[in-house]
């Protein structure tokens, strides 16, 4: 979509927007898009995470910054910067929140007047991405914040499974609402593939691996690759902790940088 700068309101500098799916909870969509966040940034990127999960917003633990007070400028909210460089950002619908658990009593249009009001009113300024992740599922939440990106820009989405999440079929009917939206699909995730053993770290496959690669083939889609079940990626998210720069010669790094890289050469590249 060809927009001019003033359509596309406070996203005008923002070169991608990338949506993060999962079809069911747990599955480690926060985790997911924290580390692609993460290693975006250690790829020389300035990126931007919009959180809009308003029943689990748990982006701002995973990067330890808490719950800031949250100003405002001419062009609307500020983002939270977590490093001093100012190369991510973080907006999280939990910052605004008196108390985060009204959000799961309210109604749906009251959940898509503040989503719709998120989306258009943060004062990103300029960023290579920007990440928004989402509740679980497919809900009238999902398509709120398609359109309203859609009047703006949106990329497309990534997909995070797990090896048991798609033998259930959460992710074909996630796939399923992409394309009935037409919601480009970037790829898909397998995400807790195998268990990185935190003595030696061998990767066992303690439920069937692959089942995602399976059926990114059979859907069209495209597969970004597996990240292991890693005790110490979970203990890193778990204390705030930047994983990436703890642990950068580790597989569970690689795994990660190469999904990044996938979908950096796929944006940039169209
Ligand atoms: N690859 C992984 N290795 C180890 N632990 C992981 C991994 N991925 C996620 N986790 C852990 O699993 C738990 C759930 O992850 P997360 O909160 O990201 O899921 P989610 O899909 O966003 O859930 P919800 O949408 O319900 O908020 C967290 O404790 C996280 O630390
Ligand atoms: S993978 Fe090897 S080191 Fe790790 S727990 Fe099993 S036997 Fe021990």
């Amino acid at each position: 979509m060809d927009l001019s700068d003033a359509d596309q309101g406070s996203l005008a500098e923002v070169k991608h927007v990338i949506l993060v799916l999962s079809g069911k909870g747990g599955v480690g969509k926060s985790t997911m898009t924290t580390e692609i966040a993460l290693a975006l940034r250690h790829a020389g990127k300035k990126v931007g995470i919009l959180d809009v999960d308003l029943c689990g917003p748990s982006i701002p633990r995973m990067l330890c910054v808490g719950r800031p007070e949250v100003h405002q400028c001419d062009s609307g909210w500020v983002p939270v910067y977590v490093d001093s460089s100012k190369s991510l950002a973080l907006m999280s619908i939990g910052f605004l929140l008196e108390n985060p658990d009204d959000a799961v009593v309210w109604r749906g249009p009251k959940k898509t007047a503040l989503i719709g009001q998120f989306v258009s009113d943060v004062a990103w300024g300029e960023l290579d991405y920007l990440l928004v992740d989402t509740p679980p599922g497919t809900s009238d939440e999902h398509l709120s914040v398609v359109e309203n990106l859609r009047k703006h820009k949106l990329d497309g989405a990534i997909l995070v499974t797990t090896p048991q999440a798609v033998s259930t079929g959460d992710v074909r009917r996630e796939i399923t609402f992409c394309k009935k939206i037409g919601l480009r699909i970037l790829g898909l995730v397998e995400n807790m593939s195998g268990f990185v053993c935190p003595h030696c770290s061998e990767c066992s496959n303690i439920f069937s691996k692959g089942g995602g690669e399976d059926l990114a083939k059979l859907t069209g889609s495209p597969f970004l690759g597996c990240v292991p079940l890693d005790p110490q990626l979970s203990s890193s998210v778990e204390n705030g902790k930047d994983f990436i720069q703890a642990f950068p010669e580790s597989a569970t790094f690689a795994a990660i940088n190469n999904i990044v890289q996938a979908v950096m050469t796929s944006l940039e590249a169209s």
